[in-house]
């Protein structure tokens, strides 16, 4: 075997220091000195596949998924690099005989063939068991709850005046009406889908029902996203839907019970910067009767656990999030695990329900109870953006190359000779990459060197805010760092003020950690500004307008003309460049570029080769987890 990391290293692509040390720690701890040669060098590689697979994201390390084939092989080295596992036979023996099995305080855990390390395996434990305690439902009955269902029936007409013009099912009104009764609602819907439009209808719904019951208090509602980006844009959904209602003659004190703040989950239970602990848990739980978290696919499992213990049992969970979007950067594939998109209809009673209150009627699924997706509800139908945007991200996440590829080539821009300026004219543009730094300089020449000339910071904000440039990676030509460096320098041979790796007047920068004291976060974006003495100070946005922080007091920041796709999930730009690099790279996928894409909300340039975009969109890169198996009660 290996004598060090740096020999581990030489023989096997992509493993890193901490999967090294781990799986030495790991062999020391469940293998003794004696051991047989070929099982210690088998269950070695499969602890250091272990925390491989979970560097990437997955929860477990299912056995036959590496039994049989070569990991970590260098393509041009085949003849020395990689490890070929052995049979799923023969691995499954070799973990048998370790003392794994209902032994609570080993770190390992085995099940359904997949290996675990505990805490993961009691993360995935615990959001199922809340989540199946939570599917427990009682709906609405025609001969028990006439006047109920007539008042609601009433109250939804309001919230949804003009009834759909054709025979379409209205998903939104499903969600609402379906929501009566419930302590688990999942509403997934692409961007612009109307998932927060649907959600505050929701609300008003759940308060409307509610006080029919006779409750002379509200039901206290509380509202939160994993970033303070998505639950600033949540904050700003929740009031223009609650000002559209007022204008719809909605009851106003309805209106009133729903708050309008939403905040960041790390605030919402109430995190201690010095402890491993939350203020809010399961021994303390949040004052709170509706959870509504919004970006769902952002959330890692064991933040998911923590919210769910924190919850009291009765209390209602509403999640919202786009099934197609990038999971969570940490480990777990949430929203995929919660929505399975093959939804097989709603039960008979809550069809009835949904039938009774909004006049819509669903698909039923007499099945057994394993496979019950009642309380799952997907938008189909787009509001914002209708066009070829559309188009070309559908054509996308349904991995459709050809299709997706022809588009763009007929957006295709070729400049005619050097000198030629490139125009973002239409509402899809296509560059190759060969003329990305025309491509930047029109960048810097349409938004980014209007912005140290605009006189007030809100100015900048506003060109900053309709305009990014996303990058796949950090490194490479077309990564995060080298095209925030070009632009710069670009933007630096008329800005004399500018000194690269420096702040600036007009820097956009982005938080790059949490930091509780100044109450910025990580994923926060500022610009630097000049105050009325000409001292530079950075400066921030938020609900109450602009706020100002010293550079001294400012956290680890970053340039942000350009940022990774991963970065800006929850956020929003009016155009989005998108580039992607010049060779493949194993980041690539579709749910990348159609997170990338969908973060535009009119117009989408995008430099890609026609090869890197074909690998991207052949790639399928599942996440694995054994949550979706435990919900629908499988194991
Ligand atoms: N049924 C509807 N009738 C009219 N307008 C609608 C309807 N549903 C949504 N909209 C409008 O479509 C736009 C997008 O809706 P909303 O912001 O709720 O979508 P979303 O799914 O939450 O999007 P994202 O995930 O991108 O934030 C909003 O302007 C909203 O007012």
């Amino acid at each position: 075997m290996y004598h060090s990391f740096e020999n581990c290293k030489q023989h096997l692509l992509d493993i890193e220091a901490i999967d090294y040390f781990f799986a030495e720690k790991i062999t020391e701890k469940y293998l003794s000195q004696d051991s047989d040669n070929h099982r210690v060098s088998q269950l070695f590689h499969v602890f250091l596949a272990l925390q491989y697979y979970l560097r990437q994201g997955h929860t477990c390390l299912p056995l036959n998924d590496i039994a049989e084939t070569v990991l970590w092989q260098d393509q041009d080295n085949l003849e020395t690099t990689g490890f070929k596992f052995a049979s799923l036979a023969v691995l499954s023996s070799a973990l048998d005989t370790l003392d794994i099995e209902n032994n609570e305080n080993s770190v390992l855990v085995l099940e359904n063939q997949s290996l675990y390390l505990r805490r993961y395996w009691q993360f995935e434990n615990d959001v199922a068991h809340c989540l199946l305690q939570k599917m427990q439902h009682k709906c609405l009955n025609a001969s028990e709850n006439a006047s109920e269902i007539e008042n609601l029936k009433k109250t939804i007409k309001q919230l949804f005046p003009t009834a759909q013009q054709n025979d379409e099912i209205d998903w939104q009104q499903v969600a609402v009406s379906n929501a009566i009764g419930r302590n688990l609602n999942i509403i997934c819907g692409g961007p612009g889908t109307g998932k927060t439009y649907t959600v505050a209808r929701l609300l008003v719904m759940l308060q409307a029902a509610h006080r029919l019951k006779g409750a002379d208090v509200q039901l206290n509602i509380q509202m939160a996203a994993p970033t303070g980006k998505a639950a600033q844009r949540l904050t700003e959904s929740i009031v223009g839907a609650k000002m559209q209602l007022l204008s719809q003659n909605v009851d106003f004190s309805l209106l009133t019970s729903i708050p309008e703040e939403a905040k960041t989950l790390h605030r919402l239970l109430g995190y201690r910067p010095r402890s491993l602990d939350y203020r809010f848990n399961e021994n303390n739980p949040l004052d709170c009767d509706v959870l509504l978290v919004d970006e769902v696919s952002m959330i890692d499992i064991a933040m998911m656990s923590r919210v769910l213990r924190a919850l009291n049992p009765d209390a209602c969970l509403i999640l919202l999030g786009d099934a197609d979007q990038l999971p969570s950067v940490e480990t777990g594939n949430l929203i995929a695990d919660l929505a399975n998109k093959n939804h097989q209809g709603y039960d008979q009673a809550s069809a009835q329900q949904i039938q009774q209150i909004s006049g819509q009627s669903v698909p039923v699924n007499n099945a057994s109870s394993t496979c019950n997706h009642s309380h799952i509800t997907f938008l189909l139908k787009t509001h914002r953006f209708k066009g070829e945007i559309a188009r070309l991200a559908k054509a996308v996440i349904n991995r459709q190359a050809n299709t997706s590829w022809q588009l763009l080539e007929s957006y295709t821009f070729v400049p005619t000779s050097s000198a030629d300026v490139i125009k973002f004219a239409g509402e899809i543009n296509h560059f190759m990459p060969t003329i990305k730094d025309a491509c930047l300089l029109s960048a810097c020449q349409n938004y980014y060197k209007k912005i140290a000339r605009c006189l007030e910071v809100e100015s900048a904000f506003a060109i900053l805010n309709a305009f990014r440039i996303l990058c796949a990676t950090r490194a490479g030509s077309l990564g995060v760092e080298q095209v925030n460096l070009i632009i710069e320098q670009q933007l630096a041979r008329n800005n004399a003020a500018i000194r690269i790796g420096r702040h600036y007047h007009g820097r956009p920068i982005m938080v790059v950690e949490n930091d509780y004291r100044s109450g910025l976060f990580n994923g926060d974006v500022g610009i630097v500004w000049s105050d009325t003495q000409g001292r530079l100070q950075a400066c921030f946005e938020n609900a109450n307008g602009i706020k100002k922080v010293s550079l001294a007091r400012l956290p680890k920041v970053e340039t942000v003309y350009a940022m990774t796709i991963h970065k800006t999930q929850g956020s929003e730009f009016s155009h989005v460049l998108l580039m992607l690099p010049e060779q493949d790279n194993k980041i690539l996928s579709p749910e990348l570029i159609y997170t990338g894409i969908t973060r535009a909300k009119k117009q989408v340039s995008i430099l890609a080769a026609k090869h890197v975009w074909y690998q991207a969109l052949n790639k399928k890169l599942p996440r694995h987890s054994g949550l979706a198996m435990k919900l629908a009660k499988i194991i």
